[in-house]
């Protein structure tokens, strides 16, 4: 995956309220970035239809971490798989047959690509026991038929090498250059999320709340560039 551009590399959070910031953020970002991201605070405030409007011009990871029983995290899977969304995700504490049921739903979708949270990148627990459940938890993921995962950048090269290159790790948890960290527990900057094979990055306060996020993408973009081969 390190030939692709940066850019198409680096998802957005959107978590912000409203259709209307939703928009202008998207509008203020614009090809720095090439994938948005809706989550629980979007999704809960603007629904299924600013999804359909969002996917034009980005790509679309609808990040809502289903977690429930198999029968209707599959359906879950179906809804979002209807929408058109290019990336979903379930979250991986919910088994092996959640999981296998999940996948078996987006079966019907080749296009998206159904990854699994392993262990949260806000999670307290020691870095040496998230490592071993994430990679617990990707190991499944993969056995259930999933095509990757979202973890901390500190677990995603271990991640590759049980799982193979072509297993997607997802690493929220981003800062950079004396950012504030906030809730996150596991973090690391641009760069090393590159060097450690992350295929994915997710920004959010570091872009949103910058004064200008079209230039914070920029920088962190940059920071990726630096260590591409
Ligand atoms: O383990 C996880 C899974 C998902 N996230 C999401 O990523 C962004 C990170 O936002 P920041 O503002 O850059 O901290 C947010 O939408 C989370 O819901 C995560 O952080 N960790």
């Amino acid at each position: 995956m390190r030939d692709r551009s940066m850019q198409q590399r680096l998802m957005v959070a959107l978590d912000v309220d409203s259709r209307k910031k939703a928009l202008a953020m998207r509008d203020a970002v614009g090809d720095s970035v090439g994938w948005l991201k809706v989550g629980l605070r979007l999704f809960v405030a603007e629904g299924p239809d600013l999804v359909r409007e969002l996917k034009w011009g980005h790509k679309l990871f609808l990040d809502l971490k289903f977690h429930d029983i198999p029968n209707t995290v599959a359906q879950a899977i179906e809804s979002a798989g209807s929408l058109g969304v290019d990336m979903v995700n379930v979250h991986a504490g919910g088994g092996e047959e959640m999981l296998a049921a999940a996948a078996n739903a987006a079966k019907a979708f080749p296009n998206m690509k159904l990854i699994a949270v392993t262990v949260l990148t806000s999670d307290p627990m020691p870095k040496e026991q998230a490592r071993e459940v994430a990679l617990m938890r990707a190991r499944m993921a993969q056995q259930a038929g999933l095509d990757g995962v979202v973890c901390s950048v500190h677990e995603a090269a271990a991640i590759k090498e049980l799982c193979g290159n072509d297993f997607i790790t997802v690493t929220p948890g981003i800062r950079w250059g004396g950012q504030d960290v906030q809730d996150q527990k596991r973090i690391a900057d641009p760069a090393s999320a590159i060097a450690n094979g992350s295929d994915y990055l997710v920004v959010g306060r570091p872009i949103l709340q910058a004064p200008d996020p079209a230039a914070a993408a920029d920088e962190a973009v940059k920071m990726m560039e630096s260590v591409a081969t």
